[in-house]
């Protein structure tokens, strides 16, 4: 099947920013503190968002995800990883998206991975400066996304770190946070690089289940994962007086592999499902977990890679955990080939994930059709070299 048929894109969706786009003015002359902004009932025009990807005016109808209980297969039980895989395999093929509990992370890291947001985000904004994102980098702190967008801006800060599961990468974000913030973030350090190792775990049990679901071997994504480097993300998105006027996060799809989500109990996330917005609505004890783009490449397109966005409130600050598996920066994706024949020809280039990470840097927002423009952007580089 032709990329162009699998994805429909609705018209609201349009990617303006193929690169940096605004001057060094722009750049200089907004910031997005959130202790003032939240206050504001004028935002600035930079995060309003056109009126056909605005949220709704009414709440979201909520997308009933299956919610797929981990714990007999975590223990080894055949039965019930089968039952699991068969209820992952059915969401994977329709959206994408379904919720993990019986996970095996343990409550109180999830409380304190949650809590210890606080303590960076209520930060004045010159101490949170310190972890400043540079350009054309994927980590670090960024305040909205002021120094790299000049519209449809989102109304959030987010800090970004690199996760390897590489043995002598054992303290990568214990000393992130050492590094770029200072000793007394030590603390801070312990706990996130706990958080990543149980993502890392739980992100390669997931793993074996799309492989038992896709047909494939039963270890080969869980091997291919096996070496992975991973980006994690911690989401704070401040109220806002407008909210009806802009998002937390724009309609996208993950370019990474796979998404372990953990939001509070504010809600805010939504994914576009047969058309329409539908709202994910929190769980504390889920994760709610998504397939990224480089696994849709990976499956030769039988998962989808689901269009989802982030919207705000007026009342109360919203957090959200996110772990994106990436494969190691220089492992080749391409789909295996039980999953290629001739009713199922290959659709995606073989490429590496950090040439697509590099695309979404520097040359493209990402949107709904980011791996289709990356496609064809590799077998234009590829045919004229
Ligand atoms: C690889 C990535 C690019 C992205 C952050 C992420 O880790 C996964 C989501 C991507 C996205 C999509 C919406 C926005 O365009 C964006 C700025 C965001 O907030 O999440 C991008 C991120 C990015 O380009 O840094
Ligand atoms: O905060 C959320 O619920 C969604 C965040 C998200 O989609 C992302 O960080 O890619
Ligand atoms: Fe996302």
């Amino acid at each position: 099947m032709a990329i162009d048929c699998m994805i429909k894109t609705p018209s609201f969706v349009s990617n303006s920013l193929k690169e940096e786009e605004h001057t060094e003015d722009q750049r200089k002359s907004l910031v997005f503190d959130a202790s003032v902004l939240q206050h504001e009932a004028n935002i600035p025009q930079q995060f309003i968002w056109p009126d056909h990807e605005k949220p709704n005016s009414q709440k979201s109808k909520e997308l009933e995800v299956p919610l797929i209980d981990l714990g007999g297969f975590l223990s080894g039980h055949s039965c019930s990883a089968e039952e699991a895989s068969s209820l992952v395999g059915k969401a994977c093929q329709k959206h994408g998206f379904f919720l993990v509990v019986n996970h095996g992370v343990d409550e109180s890291l999830i409380s304190d991975a949650q809590r210890y947001m606080d303590l960076f985000f209520e930060l004045p904004l010159s101490e949170k400066q310190r972890a400043q994102r540079k350009a054309g980098e994927s980590c670090g702190y960024a305040s909205s996304f002021t120094g790299r967008f000049s519209s449809k801006l989102p109304w959030k800060e987010t800090l970004s770190f690199r996760f390897s599961s590489e043995e002598n990468s054992s303290d990568i974000v214990k000393d992130y946070f050492k590094n770029t913030m200072g000793p007394e973030f030590v603390r801070l350090g312990k706990v996130y690089q706990e958080y990543c190792n149980a993502m890392n775990k739980l992100s390669l049990g997931i793993m074996e289940l799309l492989g038992m679901s896709l047909g494939v071997e039963r270890a080969h994504f869980k091997e291919f994962f096996e070496e992975n480097n991973s980006i994690m993300r911690l989401n704070y998105y401040p109220p806002c007086r407008k909210p009806d006027l802009t998002l937390g996060t724009g309609p996208h799809c993950d370019p990474t592999s796979l998404t372990i989500l953990h939001q509070d109990n504010v809600g805010g996330l939504e994914v576009f499902v047969d058309n329409e917005w539908r709202s994910i609505a929190p769980n504390s004890r889920a994760f709610v977990v998504n397939i990224g783009d480089t696994f849709m490449a990976l499956s030769n397109g039988r998962y989808k890679s689901c269009l989802h966005r982030a919207v705000v409130n007026n009342k109360t600050p919203r957090k959200s955990l996110a772990f994106f598996l990436c494969p190691k920066k220089d492992k080749v994706v391409r789909s295996p080939e039980e999953l290629v024949d001739e009713n199922n020809p290959r659709i995606y280039p073989d490429f590496t994930w950090s040439t697509f990470l590099e695309f979404t840097q520097k040359h493209y927002r990402a949107d709904m059709n980011t791996l289709q423009a990356f496609s064809t952007w590799v077998q234009q580089k590829t045919s004229t070299t």
